[in-house]
């Protein structure tokens, strides 16, 4: 027999991630677990002065061996996001992997949303996915390769009071598919991963009711998952484990 190991205990030595919004809840997982497996990690958002702190809470943690760096930007904000690109290419030589994390929404029934808010939303979580993909393959991803992960919700069969996440986020799943074919020959994959319903202090502090806790009931296995749930699964598939993977949709714990 002649079996290859795919997990190397150094998985992620050398390589480069971005990951949006990483300075709190999941993106926070992420991070950690992807500087524990080796990887320097620039996490991007934009309160830069709990980035900030974030990082350096993280990079105080002995377990890690990859270097986190904070870089503000906002997602919606082109500009911003082409800074954020060629700031890492310039300072790490490279852009390995991409996770699109950052994002949110807030609750209203869909007749009361303003078109601020609506904006606000779509911005965010379409527009914002949207110019990281385009700007991550114009300063290293199209001539190099990569892989790229968009955090996307459970909105299979609607998204209650979240319409405007819900529409947005069915709509990076779509640009995941449509990326994954126009992209694949330059050797980048790109795949969709949906949380299941998992609680942080951040996430929680977006509702003004326990919207955590209401949706215990209807996950299978009957609690809510964790960062570091959400976190295995997408460094299974960032890693080689996952290289036939490509313009799929994935979840972590998922009731519809
Ligand atoms: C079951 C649980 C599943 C969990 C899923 C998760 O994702 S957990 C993760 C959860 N984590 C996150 O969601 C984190 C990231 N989320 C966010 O940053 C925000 O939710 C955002 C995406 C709306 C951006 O907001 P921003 O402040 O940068 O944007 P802005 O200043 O440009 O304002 C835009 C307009 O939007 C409107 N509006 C905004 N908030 C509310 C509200 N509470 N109420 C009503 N309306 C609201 C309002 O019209 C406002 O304009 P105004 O009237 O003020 O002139
Ligand atoms: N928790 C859950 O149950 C679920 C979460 N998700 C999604 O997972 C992702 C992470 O959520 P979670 O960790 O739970 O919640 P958090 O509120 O902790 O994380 C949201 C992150 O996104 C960043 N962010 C928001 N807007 C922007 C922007 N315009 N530009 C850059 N960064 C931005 C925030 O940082 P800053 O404010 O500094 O910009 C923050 O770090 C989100 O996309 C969320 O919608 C999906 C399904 C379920």
């Amino acid at each position: 027999m002649n079996i290859t190991s795919v997990f190397k205990p150094d998985l992620f030595t050398g390589k480069v991630a971005i990951v949006t919004g990483g300075g709190t809840g999941i993106g926070a997982a992420i991070t950690q677990e992807l500087a524990h497996l080796g990887c320097d990690v620039v996490i991007a958002s934009r309160k830069e002065q709990r980035l900030k702190e974030a990082a350096d809470q993280m990079n105080a943690n002995p377990n890690i061996k990859g270097r986190i760096t904070a870089i503000a930007c906002n997602i919606r904000q082109e500009e911003q996001v082409k800074n954020l690109m060629q700031s890492v290419v310039k300072e790490f030589g490279k852009i390995d992997f991409l996770v699109n994390n950052g994002g949110g929404q807030f609750q209203c029934p869909a007749e009361n949303i303003s078109m601020k808010g609506w904006s606000a939303v779509i911005d965010t979580n379409l527009t914002g996915t949207f110019l990281c993909c385009q700007h991550a393959f114009r300063e290293w991803m199209g001539a190099n390769g990569g892989v790229i992960i968009n955090i996307v919700v459970d909105m299979w069969r609607g998204f209650v009071f979240m319409s405007h996440s819900g529409a947005a986020r069915s709509a990076v799943d779509n640009l995941t598919k449509t990326l994954a074919l126009e992209w694949a020959d330059k050797g980048i994959r790109i795949n969709s991963v949906a949380p299941g319903t998992i609680y942080s202090e951040t996430a929680a502090a977006n509702y003004p009711t326990d919207v955590f806790s209401a949706s215990r009931e209807v996950q299978p296995t009957g609690r809510l998952g964790t960062p570091e749930e959400v976190a295995a699964l997408v460094c299974f598939i960032l890693s080689p484990a996952a290289a036939f993977m490509t313009g799929i949709f994935a979840s972590t714990c998922s009731h519809s």
